[in-house]
């Protein structure tokens, strides 16, 4: 092997779905061109200079695997879920995470299209699954499923009519989710159902109540069991939607508080994700409840699989950026550290001497991608977990003839388009990349804006040159011109980002400190109102027994008394509770202010400043 390397804990992919009518209607246009092939996307994204003159500021991001609106929920399935569903069997814990804004394609992704007859990677992993219990290896294990929302930081089952549930950490530091439903299924028919119960539970919540299911995450848990010990476990996690988590300023408290919470929580998970990477000893699971009761996904023998969704159209171009940087901040992550980079140089320094090659013939993109290397080399292009336990199974075609149709007529709704009736699920395909896709459909400069020019932002060139017309209009955009300015106006820039950064950082910790608060108080709360019921009890005691004959009234006097007095003590903590409480409310609100006026001037700012440089 060219480069030592360990297998990689994660998986990074990010995928586009096509225009939808709405926005084909609206005029909307694709303004994201994805390579499957070199797993890259660019973005095209729109801007206006304060003179209204457009431009076009282009993105690029490169990620384990990219999908164009092309690809298939099969093809996505066979090339980055399937080694995680056979990791599984290998003892492993294994995540799915779906992300991006809402209407990206998450469910889409996750549970199919029951209407338009496209399965999911929940059903594609199904089937997987019940094919290798059928395997005598594997014979001896059952499946059970979970299958529960976090939304506001409170646990619902989806299997048991949304009851509340409470994590709790046990002192060998296990978390157990209390009263969480399991179902035992023995099918792929009972374990679609279920799932289908489920999701229905959650739809059914988010229409009646202010509820919103982009506004919770799901969590599908199957575990694969040896009788009553957990053999390795497959959670698919569909995320709220991150366009949720991003505005704190917007003006709804219980918004602003759940927006939090979101953003709390997919921090935290980015930051579990790092530990996982990393071979971390300690995962800041604690940091939200969404990492809390993944905790056991996050240490020890786990894989992660996580799916950026984003829409290609002009109108979303702010949440896309937003959801392939997050994507991108989770794999960059996994570049390789300085020592790495050393070793890895040193050691292909070691191979050449081996091979008498000299240096310079020495293959040098290597370093930041090298499985990519490995890849055309040795590795099989999509298989990203090597040593694959069930490689010896190739032969026994375990994979080859999904029986979908069978599913059509026992779950409701659920049938298989034609063109995936009969896929040939062989290992083959498993480890080869898919076929080359179309490339997107709308010509973007051709088609809508011929006006706009091309700026790369990376290289600093124009992909088009400016029209004559963009340069006379704007003669006087030479930063020779306004050097003082441009200085002055970026100094101001940097300070107000530096100030809007500290008070969004100050009103993250406030909230996440109202957010415990919250839950004590109301905890507290009830624990006041169980003293209370106790206290009328010793109340009803007294007055029962000074009503005797010959009784003892200093006795009443002294119980009365501080059955009083503990009461009193009583009111005031949790009164005292309250207004710390309130005024902490009465602060977030105020720093919520701050910053939306700040990021206002700022955004006028940097409008201006951006004006000037261009
Ligand atoms: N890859 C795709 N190919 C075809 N249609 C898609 C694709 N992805 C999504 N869609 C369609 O786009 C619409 C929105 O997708 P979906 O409901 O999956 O979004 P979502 O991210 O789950 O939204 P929410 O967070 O609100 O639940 C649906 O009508 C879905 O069928």
């Amino acid at each position: 092997m060219l480069i030592e390397q360990g297998e990689p804990k994660i998986i990074v992919a990010v995928r586009k779905r096509p225009l939808n009518k709405k926005e084909i209607n609206k005029g909307d246009i694709d303004i994201v061109d994805v390579s499957n092939q070199q797993s890259q996307v660019i973005v095209k994204e729109q801007r206006t200079k304060v003179d209204l003159t457009k431009y076009i500021e282009e993105h690029q991001f490169n990620f384990d695997a990219a999908f164009d609106e092309n690809t298939t929920n099969e093809q996505l399935y066979l090339q980055i879920v399937r080694p995680i569903v056979e990791a599984a069997f290998n003892k492993a814990k294994v995540t799915c995470f779906a992300y991006g804004q809402t209407g990206s394609g998450k469910t889409y992704t996750m549970l199919g299209d029951y209407q338009e007859r496209v399965p999911g990677l929940y059903l594609l992993a199904a089937y997987d699954i019940f094919c290798l219990l059928n395997n005598e290896c594997y014979g001896h294990l059952q499946i059970a499923i979970s299958f529960y929302e976090i939304y506001c930081g409170k646990l619902f089952d989806l299997l048991n009519e949304r009851s509340l549930l409470q994590p709790r950490e046990d002192a060998k530091g296990n978390v157990n989710i209390v009263g969480l439903q399991e179902r035992k299924v023995q099918s792929v028919e009972q374990l679609m159902k279920v799932i289908e119960q489920g999701s229905a539970s959650r739809i059914t919540a988010s229409n009646s109540s202010n509820n919103d299911s982009s506004r919770s995450h799901a969590i599908l848990q199957i575990t694969l069991k040896d009788g009553s010990r957990s053999h390795g476990k497959l959670s698919f996690i569909d995320l709220a939607g991150s366009e949720r988590g991003a505005d704190v300023s917007d003006t709804n408290k219980q918004t602003r508080f759940d927006g939090a919470e979101i953003n709390k929580s997919l921090l935290a998970l980015k930051e579990c994700i790092r530990a996982l990477d990393l071979n971390k000893n300690h995962t800041p699971f604690r940091g939200s409840k969404l990492t809390l009761v993944l905790k056991d996904s996050f240490i020890g023998n786990c894989k992660t699989v996580m799916i950026g969704n984003f829409s290609p159209s002009n109108s979303s171009s702010e949440h896309t950026l937003n959801t392939l940087r997050y994507a991108d901040r989770v794999k960059e992550l996994k570049k390789p550290n300085d020592k790495e980079l050393k070793d890895q140089v040193t050691s292909l320094d070691k191979l050449a001497r081996e091979l008498m090659l000299p240096r310079q013939q020495q293959p040098v993109k290597m370093q930041k991608q090298p499985q990519n290397q490995q890849s055309q080399q040795q590795q099989p292009q999509f298989n990203p977990f090597k040593n694959n336990p069930l490689q010896n199974y190739q032969n026994q075609n375990l994979f080859q003839q999904p029986q979908f149709l069978n599913l059509q007529n026992s779950v409701p709704g659920m049938m298989i388009p034609q063109q995936s009736q009969q896929p040939t699920y062989t290992f083959q395909n498993f480890i080869q990349p898919p076929p080359p896709q179309p490339q997107p459909v709308i010509p973007l400069q051709q088609q809508q804006q011929p006006q706009f020019k091309i700026n790369d932002t990376k290289n600093k060139q124009s992909f088009n040159k400016p029209t004559p017309q963009l340069q006379e209009t704007r003669p006087y955009m030479n930063e020779n011109l306004f050097p003082g300015q441009i200085e002055r106006k970026s100094k101001i820039n940097s300070s107000m980002e530096d100030d809007l950064m500290k008070i969004g950082q100050k009103h993250e910790q406030l909230i996440s400190v109202i957010l415990e608060e919250e839950e004590n108080l109301i905890s507290s709360h009830r624990s006041h109102i169980d003293q209370m019921v106790e206290l009328v009890k010793q109340e009803m005691m007294l007055l029962h027994n000074i009503d005797k004959p010959g009784s003892d009234v200093d006795e009443y006097v002294k119980g009365l008394e501080q059955i009083l007095l503990t009461k009193m003590e009583e009111i005031q903590t949790l009164q005292s509770q309250l207004s710390t409480f309130k005024s902490h409310l009465s602060e977030e609100e105020t720093l919520q202010k701050q910053f939306y006026q700040q990021r206002q001037q700022l955004s006028q700012q940097d409008t201006e400043c951006s004006d000037i440089f261009k």
